[in-house]
């Protein structure tokens, strides 16, 4: 074997082409594996068969004695199939809603190269669809757009696996007549930027979004004489940090965004967790019709009556009828000091006839109940390995 790195790099780039080959290969059998299903109406996903199809690789990378960890595999393996679960439910939505390749209009929050801009993006790319960028200064302007029907969908953060919620959506979200149609996790990666080549040492302001600020505390913390300038957005950050051009101020955005707007990357990482995920949510003026044979999540508005018990009685339903509650959030309601509304996320379809049954049963435990939408579920659990 010849130890020349350019030839040992040409062997690389030819056998990473056979595996995207094979990886398109296999995106195309997923389209075959939809189409099936359609027919006979199984559900998407199949847990079962994941384990088996992952235990038996493992075995046999054992087998032909490949060097290759068992967490490796399950890794690569699991990302394939979330891909594969994804393209048939993106499949059957498409069907389902009569929803052609035409081009969207989508808001979101702030400029190009904000991370609600990259999240539309993503969405508009998994389904295939040509976007049409409208960003806003404002959460409320989404909403507006939608609403007037300047944009098809608006795209907004509703939690963050570092902060936590995003209570300005969820108050926006108890007076909308908008619905919630998906969801989106979208991978965070913070990073410092600036205009010319500089030391994180040197920056003496720094430029972002309060949320931003919030999920790099730690990082900041650890920086000393460093003044915060809070903007609307992380892409309004990185553009004001552009135009100065002084290696003593910085904006935390991302790397694209930075690209945008010609800054260097200073820091990668700086995100207190690395598992920084914000979860977006869809909306639409009309809902959507969600697959009986996708995992779906409905997200729900309801009050209930100042009685002790209230709401543990309301919640007794969801066990009652085996329903998982995947979120439970709280927020004041304006007016009415100490009421509080609340957002219950369930793993349900609410175009199934027992899932209706069991929301009117819930209408007798609420003193206000509305249904925000019912949605894909787009956040692919992996299974996961049985127990050796
Ligand atoms: O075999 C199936 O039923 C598929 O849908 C394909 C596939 C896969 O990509 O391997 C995807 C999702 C299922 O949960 C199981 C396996």
């Amino acid at each position: 074997m010849s130890l020349d790195l350019t030839e040992i790099r040409r062997e690389i780039t030819r056998i990473d082409r056979q595996l995207l080959k094979l990886l398109a290969e296999r995106h195309c059998l997923a389209l075959d594996v939809v189409r099936s299903k359609e027919l006979t109406q199984k559900p998407l996903r199949d847990t079962e068969r994941e384990q088996q199809l992952l235990q038996a690789l493992i075995c046999h990378a054992e087998e032909e004695g490949y060097a290759l960890e068992p967490q490796y595999i399950t890794q690569i393996f699991q990302k394939i199939i979330e891909d594969s679960v994804l393209t048939q439910q993106v499949y059957l939505q498409k069907k389902l809603n009569q929803q052609r390749e035409q081009s969207i209009h989508i808001a979101f929050l702030g400029k190009l190269g904000s991370y609600s801009n990259l999240a539309a993006r993503s969405y508009a790319t998994r389904y295939r669809e040509q976007l049409v960028e409208l960003s806003c200064a404002s959460f409320e302007q989404v909403f507006d757009k939608v609403k007037s029907g300047e944009a098809d969908y608006g795209v907004l953060p509703l939690e963050n696996t570092t902060s936590g919620s995003i209570n300005e959506v969820y108050d926006l979200l108890q007076h909308t007549d908008l619905s919630l149609i998906g969801e989106l996790a979208y991978p965070i990666k913070h990073c410092v930027l600036s205009a010319t080549p500089a030391e994180v040492s040197q920056i003496r302001t720094l430029y972002s979004h309060p949320q931003v600020i919030q999920q790099c505390s730690r990082f900041i913390q650890g920086l000393s004489d460093v003044h915060i300038e809070y903007c609307e957005s992380s892409s309004h950050a990185m553009q004001k940090v552009s135009a100065m051009g002084r290696p003593d101020v910085a904006a935390l955005g991302n790397e694209e965004g930075g690209k945008l707007y010609g800054l260097q990357v200073l820091k990668t990482d700086i995100a207190n967790q690395p598992n920084n995920i914000t979860r977006f949510i869809i909306l639409a003026r009309n809902a959507l019709s969600v697959s009986a044979q996708i995992h779906s999540k409905t997200l729900l508005l309801m009050r209930t009556s100042q009685q002790a018990g209230a709401l543990v009685d309301a919640l007794s339903i969801f066990k009652k009828h085996g329903i998982n509650m995947t979120k439970l959030e709280s927020r004041p309601i304006y007016g009415t000091p100490w009421e509080e509304m609340f957002y219950l996320e369930i793993e349900a379809n609410i175009n199934h006839p027992d899932i209706r049954k069991m929301l009117e049963e819930l209408k007798g435990y609420s003193t206000y109940l509305k249904i925000l939408g019912c949605y894909p579920s787009e956040i692919v659990k992996p299974v996961a390995l049985a127990a050796e």
